[in-house]
């Protein structure tokens, strides 16, 4: 497989602990994998080896890339999380993972999920509108999986409450492939307002172009 370089050296991937009903939503997972190793991107994600879990961080991992996994000390249990992939870094709770996982990325990704996808997800978006982060955040809408929640969406910025600047935070495609494709070129917008926000806790996005070697 001829491997492509890409702007992002470690995508954070938010996705579910189960598996879903459809075929389609693993092999997505599996191919979102994939398309990480190709690109030579290394994933941080919320650790263990269930569910869309397991797939993207094994298919990252065969593929050769580094595989870090966040993980609260209270779901460290084997039975809980299953093995673990790659380097397993602990956390004291769930909001400490989360802040460790977006400092670890330099863009995020949502395959379907729950709950706990979701809240990842919205998250990430409301840290973006907040000026916390100007990383990238994408939503890789399989099988139409996300197209209620896009809707929903649209009906908040129809009713006024998310401005279409901030509806356009959220970059969604079909396929792993358009999505990283789509996530490379992504110039997130500048807010005035936003961007004066003093945050002791800003997650900076040095791109590895500007990394002193
Ligand atoms: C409590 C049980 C399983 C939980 N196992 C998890 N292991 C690791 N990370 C998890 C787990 N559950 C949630 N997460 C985080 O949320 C996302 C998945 O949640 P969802 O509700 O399945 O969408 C995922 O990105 C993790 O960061 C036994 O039922």
């Amino acid at each position: 497989m001829e491997e492509t370089k890409s702007k992002f050296k470690r995508i954070c991937v938010y996705c579910g602990s189960s598996s879903g009903n459809k075929a389609s939503y693993q092999e997505a997972a599996v191919e979102l994998g994939k398309e990480l190793v190709e690109r030579r991107i290394d994933l941080v994600y919320g650790g263990g080896s269930v569910g869309l879990m397991g797939l993207v961080s094994q298919a990252v991992h065969d593929g050769g890339r580094h595989v870090l996994g966040v993980i609260p000390k209270s779901l460290m249990p084997r039975e809980i999380t299953g093995e673990p992939i790659g380097e397993v870094r602990a956390v004291s709770d769930m909001h400490q993972r989360k802040a460790e996982m977006a400092r670890q990325a330099d863009a995020f990704i949502a395959l379907p999920g729950g709950y706990g996808t979701l809240e990842e997800l919205l998250e990430i978006i409301t840290w973006a509108q907040l000026g916390i982060h100007s990383k990238p955040v994408g939503l890789l809408n399989v099988d139409g999986f996300y197209n209620s929640l896009l809707s929903f969406i649209d009906k908040a910025v129809d009713e006024g409450f998310i401005s279409p600047k901030a509806r356009r935070i959220i970059v969604s495609a079909p396929t792993a492939k358009e999505l990283v494709r789509e996530l490379e070129e992504h110039v997130p917008e500048r807010d005035e307002v936003v961007s004066k926000l003093v945050w002791e806790d800003r997650i900076s996005y040095v791109p590895e172009s500007e990394v002193a070697m």
